[in-house]
């Protein structure tokens, strides 16, 4: 830990709302959430469905703006910047893993986590992918297309992915909400690894009590606030 404590900050968010859509028919989706999140730590995101979570992942992970307030992510403040100036903040700092696992059907195993980095300028990219793949014990898959993958291989691939850009903050959006029991248990597993070996910050959106108890930190959100913090 530095002795500045401004960098020992990962996220910081100020009175950020969120309103979506139209103009006659405005709905408040966040309505104003304070927020400071420790670099390294891990946080768990509860709440019922529809009070915000996923609203809140996509503006602090850059994919969507907020419609008002501050964010700071990584040392970059995203307000003020275009979708461009975000998908730029995003690279290389914010590694996002999702329910749906989004993976490119018509890449490989390998090619799904070796392009993003060949994108962001890497030229080892293919020999850091194959050893993000061996990481997550996929050696042997790399050559398979994600339809030929089982759903916690495919999530597998999709952490690989994600960590393989070194991000200092990695999201997972209800990563185990398509995997059964039993696989759910080793992808958890595998994500506080990955960011325990990379040092990250992990945010976690879960409904799962037993996965949440494993964080540093429990946030509960209800209609587009937190409303408790473990912390
Ligand atoms: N484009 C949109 N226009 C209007 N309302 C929207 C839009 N997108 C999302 N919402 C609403 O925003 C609210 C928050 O959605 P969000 O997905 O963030 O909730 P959540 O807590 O992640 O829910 P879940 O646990 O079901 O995934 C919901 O009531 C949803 O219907």
């Amino acid at each position: 830990m530095s002795n500045d404590p401004v960098a020992d900050i990962a996220i910081r968010a100020r009175n950020v709302t969120l309103t979506l859509g139209s103009r006659e028919a405005p709905t408040d989706i966040l309505r104003g959430i304070d927020l400071e999140i420790a670099a390294g730590q891990s946080i768990a995101i509860l709440g019922p469905s529809g009070s915000g979570k996923s609203s809140l992942m996509a503006i602090l992970s850059g994919l969507e703006r907020a419609s008002g307030g501050d964010v700071t992510v990584a040392g970059v403040r995203y307000t003020n910047l275009d979708e461009d100036g975000l998908a730029r903040a995003r690279r290389g700092r914010v590694g996002i893993v999702l329910q749906a696992f989004h993976l490119l059907p018509t890449m490989t195993a390998l090619e799904n986590v070796a392009v993003p980095l060949e994108l962001a300028g890497a030229e080892d990219a293919f020999a850091r992918a194959a050893e993000e793949l061996a990481a997550v014990g996929l050696a042997h898959r790399t050559t398979h297309y994600p339809v030929q993958l089982s759903g916690g291989e495919q999530q597998r691939v999709a952490i690989a992915r994600a960590v393989a850009g070194r991000p200092g903050i990695l999201f997972a959006d209800e990563p185990t909400g398509n995997l059964d029991g039993a696989t759910s248990g080793a992808i958890v597993d595998l994500l506080f690894e990955r960011q325990r070996a990379a040092g990250a910050t992990l945010v976690i959106i879960t409904h799962d009590p037993a996965l949440a108890s494993r964080c540093d930190r429990v946030l509960t959100m209800r209609d587009g606030l937190i409303v408790s913090d473990s912390q």
